[in-house]
């Protein structure tokens, strides 16, 4: 407007009352890049600021699809990047900061394809009107993904202030990693723990010993290759990997990582030594033989502490996608669900998969999944209660706020 150029921002007649300041992070994930714009408002210098809103936008795939050509993975984030142009007031762009945390999609690739990705964003962002902090293009440590995570669900459910704190644990799917995240209550949880899913965590002057832990290889995509006995192969095209948790006659391809998959159906007159379980005979498909194949994905490679076992948990990302997709919970509300309602509905789906063709092929193996990590893998109890959500007060639940304020707090922008 006309006056602010005569104004210092902070004098400046439309922020007199309070002053209004921006965030950008972006959240590069194994299956899309996604964009978060935050905007705040301090009241005043004491108090801790407020999250006014947020703007979202994402675009896939992820960066990683573009590992052979780095450029065009950091055209994709300028796109996204030109949206934070047309939102963040001009007089605020040099003190708006803009950073990017790729998760395990690139935490996957080489070192060297990852640099070549991340260098090219660096390019895109010192082009950019905004602050760009050291360290703004980075992979980011799977144990920051499941507290930043915590932080954020916990702020916005309002539990991070005021004297009577009751936090809740988190549980986040993505397509390669996946997260939990909780603050111990008892004694036994931090002496039983391996010492590095401790950890102590700074927030709003407050210091949070939390139990966190990230599963690189876990997320949903990875265990469909992990199932199907494909995870870590550079050069699977041409074969066919099959599995009884898909429909029969099936026969499709898939890319993921940038690497082309064959897979298909456990048909009858499939040699014996392509199907993936020994306990799995030929021809077979359904609830029990795809149950045998995802549990050997999970069985005994997670660690299981006591505790949650009677708690209930926030989940949210596939969990909360496959839940909606099969009509679990409503897609925009969210619901309550418990552990075993995953079990039921992965039965319904695998054991009658011509009924539910239409959707991903995959939806049987995804449930399955999903059922096993939660009861053979993180060992929750039927009755475990998991609130699912996308929103609260319409900001999305992503790592990426509690990654904003940290970035925020050690810039010197808030405290
Ligand atoms: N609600 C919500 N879901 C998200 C957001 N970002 C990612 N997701 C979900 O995260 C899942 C994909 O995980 P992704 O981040 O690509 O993989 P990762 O790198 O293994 O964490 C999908 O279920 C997405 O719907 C977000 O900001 N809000
Ligand atoms: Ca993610």
């Amino acid at each position: 407007m006309w006056f602010q150029d005569l104004f210092p921002p902070n004098t400046c007649p439309i922020n007199a009352k309070t002053n209004t300041f921006y965030g950008i992070m972006f959240d590069a994930g194994s299956t899309g890049t996604r964009i978060h714009i935050y905007t705040f408002v301090q009241k005043s210098p004491e108090i801790l600021p407020e999250l006014e809103g947020e703007i979202f936008e994402s675009v896939k795939p992820g960066l990683s699809a573009y590992a052979d050509e780095p450029e065009k993975g950091a055209e994709s984030v300028k796109r996204l990047l030109d949206m934070a142009i047309d939102a963040v007031p001009p007089h605020l762009w040099k003190k708006t900061p803009v950073v990017l945390k790729a998760t395990a999609g690139l935490r996957l690739l080489s070192e060297e394809k990852a640099q070549a990705l991340l260098s090219e964003v660096k390019e895109v962002f010192e082009a950019s009107p905004f602050l760009v902090p050291e360290d703004s293009v980075s992979i980011m440590d799977g144990s920051y993904e499941g507290i930043l995570a915590w932080i954020t669900v916990n702020f916005l459910t309002g539990q991070l202030s005021g004297q009577n704190q009751h936090t809740v644990g988190t549980l986040d799917l993505g397509g390669a990693s996946t997260q939990i995240t909780f603050l111990p209550r008892f004694e036994e949880t931090l002496k039983e723990s391996p010492r590095d899913f401790l950890t102590s965590f700074e927030m709003f002057n407050s210091t949070y010993q939390l139990y966190t832990h990230s599963y690189l290889g876990f997320g949903l995509k990875a265990a469909r290759l992990a199932t199907l006995g494909a995870l870590n192969m550079e050069a699977a095209d041409g074969q066919m990997f099959r599995s009884s948790c898909l429909p029969k006659q099936l026969e499709a391809e898939w890319h993921f990582g940038g690497v082309k998959y064959r897979y298909g159906g456990n048909k009858k007159d499939v040699p014996l030594w392509l199907i993936p379980s020994v306990f799995v005979l030929a021809g077979e498909t359904g609830f029990k033989p795809c149950y045998l194949e995802v549990l050997k994905v999970v069985k005994g490679k997670l660690h299981q502490p006591d505790e949650i076992r009677g708690s209930s948990f926030y989940a949210f990302s596939y969990y909360y996608d496959r839940a909606a997709d099969t009509n679990l919970i409503d897609y925009e509300q969210g619901g309550v669900l418990e552990v075993r309602d995953f079990e039921r509905k992965a039965k319904e789906v695998c054991d009658n998969m011509e009924r539910f063709s239409s959707a991903s092929p995959f939806l049987c193996m995804d449930l399955t999944y999903i059922t096993a990590l939660l009861k053979e893998g993180f060992g929750f109890r039927d009755n475990t209660l998991l609130k699912l959500t996308k929103k609260v007060n319409n900001i999305e639940t992503s790592w990426t706020l509690g990654a904003t304020f940290h970035l925020l707090q050690s810039l010197g922008i808030t405290y």
